[in-house]
């Protein structure tokens, strides 16, 4: 690490699986909110690797292949985690998994409820593939900053802790950069060395 670059530099992928979106009916608001999040959460300088496609299994499954293959230490994806036919994120993230992360999804429908009754309607996982953690989050633009943020009161307490919490630690744990957090927007947490 150099003076002048005292943040390690990440490489993250960002997904945004959308038939409407990729299509052009509407414009894409899910990878510029990734973008603007991550931008004012983390310390490190970022490369974003982007991909805007369709709800379709096998090419959502070979973005995140080639994404984990190009050195993103981190992978976010935002849609078709929900119950409609076409959504099908959960399945093609846990067709390329080389190990389950469980309690991200459980913490994130914990939080999302916080905000919509429907939360419950998001099969999101999180994954491991390789050096890579790969996160799904749900369709809604304004999901993205709500789950990985959590919820706030209104003196800026934390109400509901966001599972970006937990990222940067899980990405030591897999051997990826050592990430820092504006602890204004979310405090990442890393247990206390023995
Ligand atoms: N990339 C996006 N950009 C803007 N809005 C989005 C995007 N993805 C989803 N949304 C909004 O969130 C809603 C729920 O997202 P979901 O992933 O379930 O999309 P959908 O209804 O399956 O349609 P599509 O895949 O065509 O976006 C959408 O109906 C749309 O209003
Ligand atoms: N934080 C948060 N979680 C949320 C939502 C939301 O608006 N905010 N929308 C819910 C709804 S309405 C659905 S159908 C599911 C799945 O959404 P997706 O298919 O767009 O991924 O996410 C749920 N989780």
């Amino acid at each position: 690490m150099s003076e002048s670059t005292p943040h390690d530099a990440v490489r993250i992928g960002i997904v945004s699986i959308s038939d409407r979106a990729s299509s052009g009916i509407y414009e894409d608001k899910g990878l510029p909110a990734l973008r603007e999040w991550l931008g004012k959460a983390l310390k490190n300088p970022i490369t974003f690797e982007e991909r805007l496609i369709p709800d379709e299994q096998a090419t959502i499954s070979q973005a995140l292949i080639e994404l984990v293959d190009t050195g993103c230490a981190l992978v976010l994806t935002t849609g078709g985690t929900g119950p409609a036919k076409r959504d099908v994120t959960p399945e093609a993230t846990l067709a390329v998994a080389h190990k389950e992360m469980p309690g991200f999804g459980e913490q994130m429908r914990q939080i999302s409820l916080a905000f919509v009754p429907t939360a419950i309607l998001s099969r999101q996982v999180a994954v491991i593939r390789d050096n890579c953690l790969i996160i799904n989050l749900p369709g809604q633009p304004k999901a993205i900053a709500e789950t990985l943020e959590g919820a706030k009161n209104a003196d800026g307490s934390v109400r509901v802790n966001g599972i970006f919490a937990a990222v940067p630690y899980c990405i030591d744990l897999i051997g990826g950069p050592y990430l820092e957090t504006n602890d204004e927007v979310v405090k990442g947490w890393r247990p206390k060395k023995k």
